[in-house]
């Protein structure tokens, strides 16, 4: 039978063991963490400020360079590679952060085409050129976000939740296995929080893309996660099927947090 993580066929498109993280002063921020994501999962991490999430992922991307554990995607453990090795197997992963951080300056297509720039070494982005191969596959990104007949427009003029989407069309042009969100909602309201969520988990049923997304939202994780991922001072409390997860492990969550402020 497979087990959480792995999809139909038994595979795992990302597993972490043991992950630690510990900075130079000393914060252990991740102390032994596993999980794993398979393809077609929409995995939700929750964790009150300060639990580890956002190092989790910029460990798994390899932003940072862990401490101690492994990182497996699609089979290749990213803990051990550097250089031009390395940056081959991020393609893998598709980064998407809490402000879109598109060029604003750039139109909506050229932000997108942007995220297939890994697969171009050679292109002198320098000079603004930009594979224009790329652009029927860009724009059918679009479409996928919905936003297609926005693709003349400068990115500066977009929405938050315009902007997040044209984000996601961009890190889709990476064509990605894995998803990495952090906090892709925090700064939307919420009916654009909703439609990046139905997105993110259309991405995974759809496409059978990987999810591994970070969220302060309880109520929207049990609405839309597969698996929900509790950490709690960089350890794994609980990793659930959001549909058997009740509410007094995810309150456990926040409870230490919300005594520390009473106190
Ligand atoms: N570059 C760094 N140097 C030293 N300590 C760090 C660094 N980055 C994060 N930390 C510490 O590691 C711990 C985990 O931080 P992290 O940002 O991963 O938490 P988080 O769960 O994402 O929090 P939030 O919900 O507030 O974004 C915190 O104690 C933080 O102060």
């Amino acid at each position: 039978m497979a087990g959480a993580g792995a999809g139909p066929g038994g595979e795992t498109l990302l597993r972490v063991r043991g992950l630690r993280m510990r900075f130079a002063g000393g914060t252990a921020a991740l102390d032994g963490v596993d999980l794993s994501v398979g393809p077609g999962e929409l995995v939700i991490v929750l964790g009150s400020n300060g639990s580890g999430k956002s190092t989790l992922l910029r460990c798994i991307s390899r932003l940072l360079h862990p401490t101690g554990g492994e990182i497996l995607v699609a089979g290749q453990n990213l803990s051990r590679l550097e250089g031009a090795a390395l940056r081959r197997a991020r393609q893998a992963l598709g980064m998407i952060f809490q402000h879109g951080n598109l060029v604003r300056r750039r139109s909506v297509l050229a932000n997108v085409v942007s995220g297939s720039l890994g697969r171009h070494p050679g292109i002198r982005t320098s000079l603004g050129l930009l594979p224009a191969g790329e652009v029927p596959a860009a724009l059918g990104y679009l479409r996928e976000v919905g936003l297609e007949h926005l693709a003349q427009r400068r990115a500066s003029t977009l929405s938050g939740g315009q902007a997040q989407r044209v984000a996601i069309a961009r890190a889709l042009a990476q064509r990605p296995r894995l998803l990495l969100a952090d906090e892709p909602v925090a700064s939307l309201d919420p009916e654009a929080a909703e439609e990046i969520m139905r997105l993110l988990r259309r991405l995974a049923k759809e496409d059978g893309l990987g999810v591994l997304c970070v969220l302060h939202q309880p109520e929207l994780a049990v609405r839309y996660a597969d698996r929900i991922v509790g950490l709690q001072h960089g350890r794994v409390l609980f990793d659930q099927p959001a549909g058997e997860l009740a509410e007094a492990p995810i309150d456990r969550l926040y409870e230490a947090k919300t005594q520390a402020q009473a106190a």
